[in-house]
């Protein structure tokens, strides 16, 4: 039986919580599809902070590497808010996907028909959408220096960086159209063209690698219009690239669409095939829902943990390569809905809401009666 050996993260906030019901989803795809996961386990963000005073320590790092894919619940909240940035629970995030190369984020945002009047939106507008943002996940903004903030007696001064070299470009955008070539062949590049000169470059280098691919549609779009249009059309949009800060911004907004932001997943990815031998996986990879801690519910056991199956599901599909059993799990969720469960955040008001432990038990019981199909 091969197996495939799972890094799990759960970190802070609702991190445990909704990690522990993706590695039962897992637990139960192995046993029905004849892989068998070894789950490794380890703290990251304020969980490591507490423990280690750091947010992710080279030993984390390690292990990742020597595992197939790592899963990630969440990490930060308000007890490691004080703390000066380069020292908080994200810089441990980021730091984890930058030392793994990770630069491509994909974030699929479908809305389940069962959901369709779950968001404010109005049901004809989100039926139907089936979207995914290819965010670039290690520069821009985020890694660009210099970076810094300074509390001078002439005034506080703070600069950040927006650098992007065409190779990073290139190949995150190249993955946008790999992947818009097996859905409806669109790709919306998101930049601000009008304005900084990364977008320009930006717009040039998506041009050039959508010549390459003269079957599927490029269309640019300016980030501010984009954000409307996302909520006013969304079915007008198949694949959506863009660069980092404004694919963390906008696939939240995209969340409205799915009705809630614990409904959305996300993989992680670079361009390497794993390392460990006989491994089963096809690609390493990181996977977290793409939510946080949500410290405001932290604790009670009613997250959902949708956002996490879903990356399990993206797990299953993009390192171990096995579509069917993907599918199988995504149907899971759709069925459970349409079942009428639905955790809080889902629930209309006055609606009867389960837990994540409930929620994640009837799920259970679907997918295996769908993988014994
Ligand atoms: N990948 C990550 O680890 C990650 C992502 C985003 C934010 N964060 C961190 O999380 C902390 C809180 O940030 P925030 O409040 O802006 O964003 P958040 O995503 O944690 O929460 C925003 C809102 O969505 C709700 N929500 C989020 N996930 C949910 C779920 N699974 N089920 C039900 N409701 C859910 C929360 O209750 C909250 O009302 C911050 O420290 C932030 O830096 C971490
Ligand atoms: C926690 C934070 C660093 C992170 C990000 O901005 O990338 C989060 O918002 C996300 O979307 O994964
Ligand atoms: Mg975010």
């Amino acid at each position: 039986m091969s197996e495939v050996h799972v890094l799990l993260l759960p970190g802070d906030g609702i991190g445990p919580e909704v990690v522990a019901a993706a590695q039962r989803v897992l637990e139960l795809v192995g046993h029905r599809t004849g892989y068998r996961f070894v789950f490794s386990e380890d703290l990251v963000g304020g969980a490591a902070i507490d423990a280690y005073g750091t947010p992710l320590r080279d030993e984390t790092i390690e292990m990742a590497l020597r595992s197939d894919a790592v899963f990630l619940g969440a990490v930060g909240g308000p007890k490691w808010d004080h703390l000066p940035k380069a020292t908080r629970p994200e810089a441990g995030l980021l730091r984890l996907r930058k030392e793994l190369g990770l630069f491509a984020n994909l974030r699929p945002v479908r809305v389940f028909d069962p959901l369709a009047d779950a968001t404010p939106l109005k049901p004809e507008i989100v039926r139907g959408v089936d979207l995914i943002v290819v965010r670039e996940l290690t520069g821009g903004l985020y890694f660009g220096q210099p970076s810094e903030l300074r509390r001078e007696p002439t005034g506080r001064w703070a600069i950040d960086t927006l650098p992007y070299r065409e190779e990073e470009i290139a190949r995150i955008v190249d993955l946008a159209f790999q992947l818009a070539r097996a859905r409806r062949r669109k790709v919306t590049s998101v930049d601000k063209a009008n304005v900084l000169n990364t977008s320009a470059l930006w717009r040039e280098v998506a041009s050039e690698i959508g010549q390459r691919y003269p079957d599927v549609t490029l269309e640019h779009a300016l980030v501010d219009s984009c954000a409307m249009r996302l909520v006013a059309r969304p079915r007008d949009f198949d694949v959506l690239v863009m660069e980092n800060l404004f694919g963390d911004i906008l696939s939240d907004e995209a969340a409205v669409l799915a009705g809630s932001l614990g409904m959305l997943p996300s993989a992680s990815l670079h361009g390497q095939p794993p390392q460990r031998p006989g491994s089963p996986a096809v690609r390493f990879g990181l996977y977290e829902p793409v939510h946080g801690s949500a410290p405001d519910i932290a604790g009670k056991g009613i997250a959902n943990p949708i956002g996490a199956i879903l990356s399990a599901a993206l797990l299953v599909r993009w390192t171990l390569g096995n579509e069917r059993a993907a599918t199988a799990i995504e149907q899971a969720v759709e069925e459970t809905l349409a079942s009428g469960a639905r955790t809080a955040d889902l629930a209309r008001p006055g609606e009867p809401a389960m837990g994540t432990e409930a929620f994640t038990d009837r799920l259970l019981e679907r997918l295996a009666s769908i993988l014994s199909a």
